[in-house]
């Protein structure tokens, strides 16, 4: 029988702020014994929102997964059909100043340990995974997705601007054409038009598939070389990564900038309200 060590249910003080969702961990490691694969799940209900909380513990978890010598990273969600609803929006509608600078400086810690990972990643998209949530997949290097969910980067749609990075990460999967056309859109992409354009490389039947089709993928690595593999992979991701690193600043102060544009929070506003009737209906 396959034994698995649970590593991250360690609890953790409440602290007295707002959105502070759970005094216990919001992410899961599980390691797989036999193929040394680390599964992290997210675990933020209702719809995995990234507030600062679940950024935070994704954070540390992707470090827990390097620092264990994991043979892989395997990200998925413990909801049946949301992977990830993206940045949690309550974040970002009229924000506390000081939480906002946590929150974005947060998700930039995320994107670069998650894009930079040393290890091999794969996402198995077990459900919606909207703006966040897709930079989430499309920072991994395989995704593997089930039938009748949506992904892509829809910040357009709510009058945000995606920064130069969630481009970046499209444009690591997605032909420039493409890449452009779809973020000006905003365009959500069901699982089948998403294997279509490349933004998924296969779709599965259940999220246990999904987890088997992304182990495999982690597999076909086990006679490579891990120093030389993972330096390979850093040099197609290092330009990326550095222009980040290079610009966090800027790219904090551009984004409390726009965030806070009386236009942009009202329709902040409007967009909440309409997902707040949706699930009243
Ligand atoms: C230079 C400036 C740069 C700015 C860049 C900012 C980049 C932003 C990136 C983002 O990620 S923005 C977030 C984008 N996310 C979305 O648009 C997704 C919105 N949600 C949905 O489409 C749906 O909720 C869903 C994920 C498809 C799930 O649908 P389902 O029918 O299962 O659930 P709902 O009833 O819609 O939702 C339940 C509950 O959750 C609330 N909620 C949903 N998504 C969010 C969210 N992203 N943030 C906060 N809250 C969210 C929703 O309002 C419901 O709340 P209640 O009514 O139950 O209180």
């Amino acid at each position: 029988m396959m034994r698995t060590k649970l590593l991250s249910l360690v609890p953790r003080a409440t602290v007295a702020c707002r959105h502070m969702s759970s005094a216990t961990k919001l992410t899961t490691v599980e390691v797989n014994d036999k193929t040394g694969i680390a599964t992290l799940t997210m675990n933020r209900p209702p719809v995995n929102g990234l507030n600062l909380e679940l950024l935070r513990d994704l954070q540390q978890s992707i470090e827990e997964i390097e620092g264990n010598k994991s043979c892989g990273l395997i990200l998925t969600s413990s909801n049946p059909t949301i992977f990830s609803a993206g940045l949690d929006i309550l974040e970002m509608y009229k924000p506390d100043k000081e939480r906002i600078r946590a929150f974005w400086t947060q998700l930039q810690d995320v994107w670069l340990a998650l894009y930079g990972s040393s290890v091999p990643t794969a996402a198995a998209i077990n459900g919606h995974s909207p703006a966040g949530g897709c930079l989430l997949a499309a920072s991994c290097e395989y995704r593997v997705m089930l039938p009748k969910f949506t992904i892509g980067l829809n910040e357009t749609q709510l009058g945000i601007v995606a920064p130069q990075w969630f481009m970046s990460t499209y444009l690591s999967i997605l032909p420039r054409r493409e890449a452009e056309r779809s973020l000006n859109q905003g365009r959500m992409f069901t699982t089948e038009e998403a294997l279509r354009v490349g933004l998924v490389d296969e779709i599965a039947s259940s999220k246990e598939e999904a987890l088997a089709k992304c182990a495999d993928f982690i597999a076909t690595f086990a006679k490579v070389n891990p120093l030389a593999r993972s330096l390979t992979k850093q040099q197609f991701r290092s330009a990326d990564l550095q222009q980040l690193e290079n610009e966090r600043v800027q790219d904090l102060e551009k984004f409390l900038f726009f965030i806070n544009q009386p236009a942009v929070q009202k329709g902040l506003g409007i967009y909440l309200e309409s997902l707040k009737k949706k699930s009243k209906n």
